[in-house]
């Protein structure tokens, strides 16, 4: 058996062992961390393509910015990673000509070992260069053009692995939109260049297809490889219905470089008392009037699409060059206002620069849609306002009707009620005398005797009746008769005050009077004051034998009505009383106290 603490130095070298393994464990991770990050930094940093972008010009020219601005745009949206190395050639500002050597030795030393998978270039200069230089720089590499003035196919049939746009100026389509615009133009300028070969070749183009046309209706003034001095004095001498195209550069130099077109442009139009018209983007804000526009961006973005379905595998030579250049009408309104035109005048759907903010050209239909709007609004406020003012008029209107209409039934009612009054006074009153008929001396003497019944007071009667009145219609006729009626029956109303007195035509020439609570005594006193105030009538009755003068006998009675006696009795003892003043002599009155206890 071994002994623990004897054997130290053989644990210890196991001790180290473990310790070492642990750590070399350790390390082969963190070793294979690295590889993993390394191999995913170096996947990060690869690229799907490197593309080697030649521009025949230089940055800052407008031109060449606009290919290079619309080139980015299209591969930022297209999803891939693509490495872009520019060059420039600098090629208008230094014109070198076939003197191309030195530069292909810096591309050479540059690119040989840092290869690209596909040229891209823009304008004839970087064209030419890539061709001249392609079997020692680019052998085999796909080619994308843009920017290539007035193409050709021929210009590539012994070239392979090449597409591109052609960019073609449409002098034609240029000089109809101008005439359209100024349809009094009588000559037309054009200023041609060879500096160039883009120049040379659209200035070659031009005389070949388009001028022998144009020569057929108008005045061509074609001013060659002219300086601006020189053009100054040709134009000076051009009518006034002339119009201007910079299809070429002037020959006038820089500070040791060749003048941009931009700055041509800019000399021109100030010395050109005619609109002149372009071709470019980059003569625009340089005093043109406008044009059917070539623009960069758009040449860029063509060429950007080529390039990208080249890389994700079409074969190049599937590709064909697109030969129609798209263009723009574009116009400086600055400079349209200086030669009298108008918006209106341009081609539908002209783009105008440099026009003002207009609010009606910016919110038209908004503007429009406010107005309807406020139109139809005020219309309709109108309408409302009409209505509600027809509304109150024609409720005016019908409380006034009302109003006349309650007024009408009113003054109907109060027809109605007087008439009523009328028949209702009618039916109880006798139509010769006027006093109370028959019928309404008998409810009256009824609703009396009913009321006093149990009151205790007296009831007084009188009945009158007239002398010998027989003998009076004999003598007088019975005309005379009713008036002496009427006579007597007026001197019994000043003496007999209404309510609850009535006076009434008993029947025939007999008169009655009902006084509800009168004593005899009164009653006697109203019936001798009736029996005088006849007699003092003094109607003559010559057949009388109790006085030249009619007379009436009257009989008075008072009762107390009772829950036993009725009105009748009332009567018939009155009657009674009559019949006795008849008797003792007539034109006399007979009074009977009626109440239980009192003397006659
Ligand atoms: N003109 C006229 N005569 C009437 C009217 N009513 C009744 N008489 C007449 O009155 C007369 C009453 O006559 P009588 O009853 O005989 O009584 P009298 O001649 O008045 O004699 P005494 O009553 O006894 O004094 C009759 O001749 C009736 O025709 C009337 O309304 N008009």
């Amino acid at each position: 058996m071994q002994d623990l603490f004897t054997d130290t130095p053989l644990r210890q070298r196991r001790f180290c062992g473990i310790v070492a393994l642990g750590l070399a464990r350790w390390l082969a991770v963190l070793a294979m961390l690295c590889i993993l990050c390394a191999q995913q930094a170096q996947s990060a940093e690869a690229a799907d393509a490197h593309i080697l972008f030649i521009n025949s010009y230089h940055p800052g020219y407008s031109w060449s910015d606009g290919i290079e601005e619309g080139f980015r745009e299209r591969l930022n949206v297209s999803g891939k990673k693509i490495e872009l190395s520019i060059e420039y050639l600098d090629s208008r500002r230094f014109p070198y000509g076939a003197q191309t050597e030195p530069l292909a030795q810096a591309m050479e030393a540059k690119y040989t070992n840092y290869r690209p998978s596909l040229i891209v270039v823009s304008d004839n200069a970087a064209f030419d260069f890539v061709i001249q230089h392609r079997t020692r720089l680019f052998a085999e590499l796909p080619i994308v053009f843009c920017g290539y003035n007035n193409f050709r196919p021929d210009v590539i049939q012994h070239i392979s692995d090449i597409t591109g746009i052609n960019e073609e100026i449409a002098i034609e389509d240029t000089v109809a939109m101008a005439l359209k615009v100024h349809p009094q133009t009588r000559t037309l300028a054009f200023i041609v260049s060879t500096g160039e070969a883009s120049s040379k070749r659209i200035g070659e183009v031009a005389e070949e297809s388009v001028f022998p046309k144009l020569r057929e209706r108008f005045d061509v003034v074609v001013m060659k490889d002219a300086s601006v001095a020189q053009i100054r004095q040709r134009l000076a001498g051009l009518p006034k219905e002339t119009v201007l195209f910079l299809s070429g550069q002037a020959t006038d130099q820089g500070a040791g470089r060749a003048l941009t077109p931009a700055e041509n442009g800019r000399l021109i139009t100030a010395i050109s008392p005619f609109p002149a018209y372009t071709f470019w983007d980059f003569h625009l804000k340089e005093g043109v009037i406008g044009g059917h526009i070539i623009t960069g961006p758009e040449q860029g973005r063509t060429a950007a699409d080529l390039a990208l379905r080249v890389l994700d595998g079409t074969s190049v030579n599937d590709i064909p060059v697109i030969m129609t250049t798209p263009t723009r009408d574009i116009f400086d309104y600055r400079v349209m206002e200086r030669f009298g035109v108008r918006p209106a005048d341009l081609p539908a759907g002209a783009h105008i620069i440099h026009q003002p903010f207009s609010l009606w050209d910016s919110y038209r239909w908004q503007i429009i849609g406010i107005v309807t709007l406020l139109i139809a609004e005020t219309v309709l406020i109108g309408l409302l306002l009409q209505i509600a003012r027809d509304r109150r008029r024609a409720l005016t209107a019908l409380a006034q009707e009302r109003a006349q209409l309650e007024h009408r039934v009113a003054e109907r009612t109060k027809e109605l009620q007087q008439a009523n009054t009328k028949m209702a006074l009618l039916s109880i009153t006798d139509g010769l005398t006027g006093l109370a008929n028959r019928r309404h001396f008998d409810e009256v003497l009824e609703s009396e005797y009913a009321r006093l019944r149990y009151s205790g007071l007296p009831l007084s009667l009188i009945i009158l009746d007239v002398d010998y009145f027989k003998l009076f219609n004999d003598t007088y006729g019975h005309v005379s008769g009713d008036d002496c009626l009427r006579r007597i029956a007026a001197v019994l109303t000043s003496l007999v005050h209404c309510t609850p007195n009535l006076a009434a035509r008993y029947g025939g020439e007999e008169l009655a009077i009902i006084l509800p609570e009168t004593e005899l005594q009164a009653a006697t006193v109203l019936a001798e004051r009736i029996r005088s105030g006849i007699e003092q009538q003094a109607i003559p009755h010559k057949a009388s034998c109790v006085s030249h003068y009619v007379t009436v006998s009257l009989g008075v009675i008072t009762v107390v009505p009772t829950a036993l006696s009725v009105a009748a009795e009332a009567v018939k003892l009155a009657d009674a009383q009559l019949y006795q003043a008849k008797a003792n002599g007539r034109n006399r009155v007979v009074a009977l106290d009626a109440r239980p206890h009192q003397g006659g």
